[in-house]
């Protein structure tokens, strides 16, 4: 067997996803799956850290440290599900907290005490997978294109993943095993943000509030000239750009809004921005697999599937849960590192070529 962890938590801030998988013969066996909240002072303290803040240096070390508990706390569930001890694990591959994502300054920062967590799970730790990739001139994101194409291409078919998280991002899997992929914009980001604000909920379940409202068309038409869509790829975004501030300006002159008109209007940007993309980079793709929270929203999933013209399905039908498919791509690319091979697609992040990523924290 060839055992790694993979753990994410990912922009949306809600908690950590984790699974242990067997990569034994170059395929991807899930053991285990198991998903670990954070409490709301731990969310709200990763969101504030998002942007500049007072004392945010030790504020950022003590979130690390309690970053690190949690995530350890995700190892034990799945190591618990399973007869494997810490011991049969090769390695933890570890995302981190993206609190800060300037790729165009030279940085991107995962905050995550590594070495905390290899204390505490007592198993090799692999972390701070962007890094590199930015400092060979590249995006640092998206990461996951390069595992999808390693598990999912298939020859002379055109297929894309696209994952909707808080974020959304697209891996295109030409048929001749190349691959690009980029961030497409706001995934759920936006709309977890203003039904927060309005109902004091954490996200629209199955898009049932959007459903409720009518799309303001002059807001939506205002939000897609947003610079960021028209940008060329290699491309990669975050809360850095789609933060409440930049749903606030967009706002301004829709005072009047109907809260669910806007929350109809939101869930629209997600799936108009994701299904230009799709056109402009995939016109022949025969299908779309999702992945990320966005799966569970069917709204978003019937409108993504009547804009495209395409079948839009969940990654179930690629036998991965939508809620696992990140998790599983940082357990790969822990894989990849242990290997000395390379985890990213200069074709997506731009980078000036092939490089291993990941810093390893020995057990
Ligand atoms: N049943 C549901 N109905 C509607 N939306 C849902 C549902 N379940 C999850 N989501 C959405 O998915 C989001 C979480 O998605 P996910 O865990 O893929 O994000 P993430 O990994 O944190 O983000 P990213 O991929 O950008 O790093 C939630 O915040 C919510 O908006
Ligand atoms: C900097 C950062 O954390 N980026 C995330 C974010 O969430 C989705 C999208 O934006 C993607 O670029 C990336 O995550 C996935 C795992 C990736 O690297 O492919």
């Amino acid at each position: 067997m060839s055992l790694y962890i993979g753990l994410m938590s990912g922009t949306s801030l809600d908690g950590v996803d984790g699974v242990l998988v067997d990569f034994w013969g170059g395929a991807a066996r899930t053991m285990a799956a198991a998903y670990v909240p954070f409490p709301p002072a731990l969310r709200e303290e990763l969101m504030a850290l998002q942007a500049a803040s007072p004392n945010e240096l030790e504020r950022e070390a003590l979130a690390a440290n309690t970053l690190a508990e949690y995530y350890a706390q995700c190892v034990a569930e799945v190591l618990a599900q399973t007869e494997m001890k810490p011991a049969d694990v090769r390695a933890v591959g570890s995302h981190g907290q993206t609190i800060r994502h300037r790729p165009e300054l030279g940085f991107t920062r995962q905050t995550g005490n590594h070495a905390l967590l290899a204390e505490l799970c007592g198993i090799d730790v692999v972390a701070d997978f962007r890094s590199r990739d930015v400092a060979a001139g590249g995006q640092g994101a998206p990461l996951v294109p390069a595992f999808h194409q390693a598990m999912f291409s298939v020859p002379g078919k055109t297929r894309v993943v696209a994952n909707i998280g808080g974020i959304a991002n697209i891996s295109v899997l030409r048929g001749d095993g190349k691959a690009t992929g980029f961030d497409t914009g706001p995934g759920n980001v936006l709309m977890d943000k203003w039904i927060a604000r309005h109902q004091g909920k954490a996200y629209d379940a199955d898009g049932a509030w959007a459903a409720s409202g009518t799309v303001i068309q002059p807001l939506l038409d205002a939000m897609l000239r947003e610079p960021y869509f028209a940008l060329p790829a290699p491309k990669s975004t975050g809360r850095d750009l789609f933060h409440g501030d930049w749903l606030d300006t967009q706002l301004a002159p829709f005072a009047s809004a109907a809260p669910q008109d806007v929350q109809a209007t939101l869930t629209q940007l997600t799936v108009l921005s994701l299904a230009q993309a799709i056109k402009e980079h995939a016109p022949r793709t025969e299908a779309v697999y999702i992945c990320g929270g966005g799966a569970y929203n069917g709204v978003l999933m019937r409108n993504l599937a009547v804009e495209l013209g395409v079948p839009v399905e969940s990654t179930d039908a690629l036998g991965v849960a939508p809620n696992r498919m990140e998790a599983l791509a940082f357990a790969w690319l822990a894989f990849r590192f242990n290997e000395r091979l390379a985890g990213n697609l200069p074709a997506v992040t731009g980078a000036r070529g092939e490089r291993v990523l990941g810093a390893l924290y020995p057990r």
